[in-house]
């Protein structure tokens, strides 16, 4: 599918499938398209081509499949003037069939969040946990997450991942959530959609891209040479002895010739996009 904003795309020839009961990153630097990418999925944006399914129904023109999507919005929109109890309150009432308003209330008590003060009073991390706790407690069977942790200070993004992770093996829940903390992300994250320039560059299970990428250190590669057992090389540099190649193998590499390094899912993005990951700047 595509979506276009004037003559410019925002999403371009998109195509992927989320595999069910699993978390997935939707990474990629600001702009690549993947508020975008979100809207369309949950229907609150109508592609300009191809089409938008969740669980085979399209979101925009079938509102009985809103009922098995939850969305958090990147500003975490909550009305101001109600406070979480409200919200919650509300919450049921929008959402007779599989809401659980004791997830919400032990979420944000165990987390220390004034239930009776208006949420526009909180602050914005606050905020984004009220707007969270909301999103687990309708249980959805699709849970789409725009920039969740992003304004969570690290403990309590640590403690929102694993919440996640719960939701994911209690419900069976199937996430899409953008982020660009990537070193959060590959703790929990099983699938990753890397957009980049309004086109999905990466789509996959992690552990998959990771073990079909490596990082070789060796003598210099002549330009042009190819090497055994690399189907690609994403991103090489070279000094005037050495050469640094983050490849995507298709067999053995030879481990006399090359030190062979895995790679972390900083690595992998980082190099999909064209740059280096601060670890690789520090080596
Ligand atoms: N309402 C809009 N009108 C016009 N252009 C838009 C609109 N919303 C987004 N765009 C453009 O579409 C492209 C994709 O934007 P989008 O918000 O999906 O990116 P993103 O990957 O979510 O970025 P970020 O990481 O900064 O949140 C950008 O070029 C953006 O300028």
């Amino acid at each position: 599918m595509g979506k276009r904003y004037g003559r410019s795309w925002a999403l371009r020839d998109c195509s992927l499938e989320l595999p069910a009961g699993r978390i997935a990153a939707l990474v990629g630097p600001n702009g690549a398209g993947k508020s975008t990418l979100l809207h369309l999925a949950v229907g609150l944006l109508q592609p300009d081509t191809g089409w938008a399914r969740v669980f085979g129904r399209d979101p925009r023109h079938d509102r009985a499949a809103l009922a098995d999507l939850g969305f958090v919005a990147q500003d975490t929109p909550l009305y101001p003037d109600f406070t979480a109890t409200e919200l919650i309150t509300m919450g049921g009432r929008l959402n007779r069939r599989g809401w659980d308003a004791a997830i919400a209330r032990d979420r944000l008590g165990r987390l220390g969040i004034p239930s009776d003060k208006p949420v526009g009073r909180l602050s914005g991390g606050q905020r984004a946990q009220v707007a969270l706790a909301l999103a687990l407690a309708k249980r959805p069977r699709l849970l789409l997450l725009d920039e969740p942790v992003a304004a969570l200070d690290p403990l309590a993004r640590h403690e929102f991942m694993q919440a996640l992770m719960g939701a994911v093996g209690e419900y069976g829940t199937t996430v899409l959530l953008s982020s660009h903390l990537l070193a959060d992300l590959e703790r929990v994250c099983d699938h990753l959609v890397l957009l980049h320039t309004s086109r999905v560059q990466l789509a996959g299970p992690v552990e998959e891209l990771l073990a079909g990428h490596r990082r070789l250190i060796g003598p210099r590669l002549p330009d042009g040479a190819a090497v055994p057992g690399v189907a690609s090389v994403i991103r090489a540099s070279h000094t005037e002895r050495q050469s640094t190649l983050l490849v995507r193998t298709d067999g053995p590499v030879d481990e006399s010739h090359w030190a062979v390094h895995e790679i972390t899912l900083e690595d992998l993005v980082l190099a999909h996009l064209g740059t280096h990951s601060p670890a690789e700047v520090a080596a």
